[in-house]
């Protein structure tokens, strides 16, 4: 078989059996194991910043941000001592923020927006005037739901959403601008509209993949974003205000996590070469769509169906402590050998969003008669961090992260699971549009660092004389 006809059974491969699909392309499997992977030996070699990180676990620095600073362990003599999670937008504690806002009923969200965007808190005609904004941008341009979301459904909403920026830019009168007024303006319709992208693109996903009925509720004037997503994703247009205030709150904790993490770092890194809002936001999608990242809420979710088929009781620790071995021994679940939901780059004894979810999954199921499943939650926690620490060392200091109780939140509230990942997007836009704003507003050198290639040069050989 040559390559052409290889090429070619690739190519129409939209329902090949990837086994298959195996078989008839050995050679091309072959070539890329031999000629793809980077010895790991390699990385000490050269002395690597694996994942730019330092050799004593801490995160490489590679720029300076003012927009959120996470805390998760101290340097005590070089060496990272772990310490508890604090989250700080624009200097105030994450915990204040969340406990001391009596007077933001079901808009504490759109007040965070405001300070991540902007540096500080805003006053009440501040917020007013910036509620009216984001209202008055929620519709989607003319004909985009028509042409872009229902006629080009996907499974998957994190890929229609990233789709969806990425046309957005064929409706802005100056997508390549970079004068800050319009980047201002671009990010504020961007963090408008994701809301209705996300909701209408599980509507369209309802309707078509899992042929229910299909409902396109217009956005709701006057009410903030987790009121309109809920009002756009039911089909009665109901919720409660515990719905409402608890869908706030979540994106709240989830609006941003300084510069460094994978999807904001994203941000800087396209944006400093020059390009526009609609690439560099879209990139930070793609990127939080991944499992080891945002996508980890959707994998808790899924492991803990996986769990619940191979024990024959999730109340009962050791037959969850022998699933959770075989994760980690990659004998189950999706054979990476991760427990989702656990671990993170920088925090160690305590993730604060973790904590504040947890209390209120806690609350939520003792409401709602739940706690069986709440437990099983909890016990994959204690558990499977026992568990790994018994695995790499009792010098791993791990903590249940931000992931592992939102999506048990989202299903107590029935909010469905494949708006899990997309909710985290619809509040992490206001952190990327901060970094968006702020990479082009301060640092104009493009990013780019160093790649060694450890191989030997060799001759080019004309086609007539390869084997
Ligand atoms: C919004 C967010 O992005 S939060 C993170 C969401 N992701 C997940 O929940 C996926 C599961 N967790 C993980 O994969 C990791 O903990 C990450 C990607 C979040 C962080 O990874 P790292 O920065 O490499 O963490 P860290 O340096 O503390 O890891 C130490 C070791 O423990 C392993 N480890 C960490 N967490 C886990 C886990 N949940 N399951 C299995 N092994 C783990 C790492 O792979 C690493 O192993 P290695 O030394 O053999 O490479
Ligand atoms: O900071 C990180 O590495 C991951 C992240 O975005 C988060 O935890 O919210």
């Amino acid at each position: 078989m040559g390559f052409a006809d290889i090429f070619n059974q690739v190519l129409p491969g939209q329902n090949t059996d990837l086994k298959q699909l195996k078989l008839t392309n050995q050679h091309l499997v072959d070539l890329a194991n031999q000629n793809n992977v980077i010895a790991p030996e390699n990385f000490k070699r050269f002395d690597i910043k694996h994942g730019l990180r330092n050799n004593n676990g801490t995160g490489v620095l590679v720029g300076i941000t003012g927009i959120s600073d996470v805390h998760g362990y101290q340097l005590i003599d070089g060496e990272k001592s772990p310490d508890e999670g604090r989250l700080y937008y624009r200097g105030i504690d994450l915990y204040d923020i969340v406990s001391k806002n009596a007077s933001s009923g079901t808009r504490l969200f759109e007040e965070t927006i405001f300070l991540l965007l902007f540096g500080q808190l805003p006053n009440p005609q501040e917020l007013e005037d910036f509620n009216n904004m984001i209202d008055a941008y929620r519709q989607l341009p003319q004909g985009f739901t028509e042409n872009m979301i229902l006629k080009i459904p996907s499974q998957d909403i994190m890929n229609k959403l990233q789709r969806s920026i990425l046309v957005l830019y064929s409706h802005d009168e100056h997508p390549d601008e970079l004068a800050v007024e319009n980047l201002i303006l671009q990010c504020i319709k961007l963090i408008a509209r994701v809301p209705t992208i996300v909701s209408y693109g599980y509507q369209a996903k309802r309707h078509y993949f899992d042929r229910k009925s299909l409902f396109i509720h217009a956005p709701k004037e006057g009410v903030g974003t987790a009121e309109n997503i809920l009002h756009m994703i039911r089909s009665d247009n109901q919720y409660t205000e515990t719905e409402a205030s608890t869908l706030d709150l979540a994106l709240v904790l989830h609006a941003d996590h300084g510069g460094g993490n994978n999807s904001a770092f994203a941000v800087h890194v396209v944006s400093s070469s020059g390009t526009d809002t609609y690439s560099a936001i879209s990139t930070a999608v793609g990127s939080l769509k991944g499992p080891k990242h945002g996508g980890a809420n959707n994998r808790v979710r899924d492991m803990m169906l996986d769990l619940n088929q191979n024990v024959t009781d999730i109340g009962n620790a050791d037959e969850i402590r022998a699933y959770l071995e075989k994760v980690i021994n990659k004998e189950a679940y999706d054979g990476s050998g991760l427990i989702y939901g656990l671990g993170h780059a920088v925090y160690t004894k305590s993730d604060p969003r973790a904590v504040i979810l947890k209390e209120k999954a806690r609350q939520l199921a003792t409401e709602k008669g739940k706690l069986k499943l709440f437990s099983l939650y909890e016990n994959v926690e204690l558990i499977g961090i026992e568990l790994l620490r018994k695995k790499k060392g009792p010098g791993l200091t791990i903590c249940a992260n931000v992931d592992l109780y939102s999506g048990l939140v989202y299903q107590l509230l029935d909010i469905p699971e494949e708006l899990y990942t997309p909710l985290f997007a619809v509040a992490r836009m206001a952190g990327w549009c901060a970094h968006r704003i702020e990479q082009v507003m301060s640092d104009t050198k493009i990013i780019r660092p160093a790649y060694v290639c450890p191989h030997q040069r060799q001759k080019y050989t004309p086609l007539s004389d390869r084997k």
